[in-house]
């Protein structure tokens, strides 16, 4: 059997008080996986650790059965990360951007040029590909980001948010792109606060909260857990809740 996209056990972090708290997560090739929970549960955390952007205190990050701590640039070549706050250069336009970034991975010009096109393309970029990225709308200026992102074919994308101010026709083309991706056999982590997103794209879902995870399944199993026929909301409501008490 093929090794796992992701694997992590134990992983620990404090800043001032721990902020996460021996996290055990499996996300399968090919999966679209959502990590919710309330504002400060660490979600952050546990994804800037997995990309290889924060060092945890202990415990393992393997990505395709890579160890990230012991060998980062291997695992960094497999992985995108989309924050929510998109860092773009002013002065580029989007296809310099992106041509910039390729350049990064020591990617082959002619395919580089290729795949850029296609992604300004999917996320509806191509009447702003020769603009300076200076002039661009946060949600523009996160579709570029995504772009970046994504010009590597990376095998294991994790977004922070991606879909926050984005309008409706953005919050689409995202959407969309990401489905695609999950189709050719990438795999996709998020968070979101939007929960219908996660009830309708994600295969599985993870509640984190107080850097713990409190439950994790499919939308199915998540109900079966609480027993009866409702919403991802009351779903992620009711576990917050006894998570907290507990
Ligand atoms: N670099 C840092 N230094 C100190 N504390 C930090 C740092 N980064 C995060 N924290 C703290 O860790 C906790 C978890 O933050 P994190 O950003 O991981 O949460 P989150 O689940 O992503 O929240 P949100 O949904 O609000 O984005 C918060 O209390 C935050 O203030």
């Amino acid at each position: 059997m093929s090794a796992p996209a992701l694997a992590v056990a134990g992983l620990h972090k404090r800043f001032d008080r721990p902020v996460v708290n021996g996290i055990d997560l499996t996300v399968s090739a090919g999966e679209f996986y959502a990590l919710l929970g309330p504002n400060g549960a660490g979600k952050t955390t546990i994804l800037r650790m997995v990309a290889g952007l924060l060092p945890p205190d202990s415990g393992s990050i393997h990505i395709f059965g890579i160890d990230a701590r012991r060998d980062p640039v291997a695992a960094k070549r497999l992985v995108a990360w989309v924050s929510d706050e998109p860092m773009v250069y002013d002065r580029l336009t989007p296809l310099e951007y992106l041509e910039f970034v390729a350049g990064l991975w020591q990617m082959d010009p002619a395919v580089a040029a290729s795949r850029a096109r296609e992604l300004l393309h999917w996320l509806g970029l191509e009447p702003h590909r020769d603009e300076l990225c200076g002039g661009f709308s946060k949600g523009m200026l996160q579709k570029v980001a995504l772009a970046g992102a994504l010009v590597h074919d990376p095998k294991l994308i994790i977004l922070d948010e991606p879909l926050t101010g984005l309008d409706a026709g953005s919050a689409r083309q995202v959407k969309d792109v990401l489905r695609d991706k999950v189709r050719q056999g990438v795999t996709v982590i998020m968070t979101t606060h939007i929960l219908e997103v996660a009830e309708r794209m994600a295969e599985r879902i993870g509640v984190i909260a107080h850097g713990r995870l409190l439950a994790e399944g499919t939308l199915a199993e998540l109900r079966a857990r609480t027993g009866r026929e409702t919403s991802l909301e009351d779903i992620f409501l009711e576990l917050v809740a006894t998570g907290a008490a507990a």
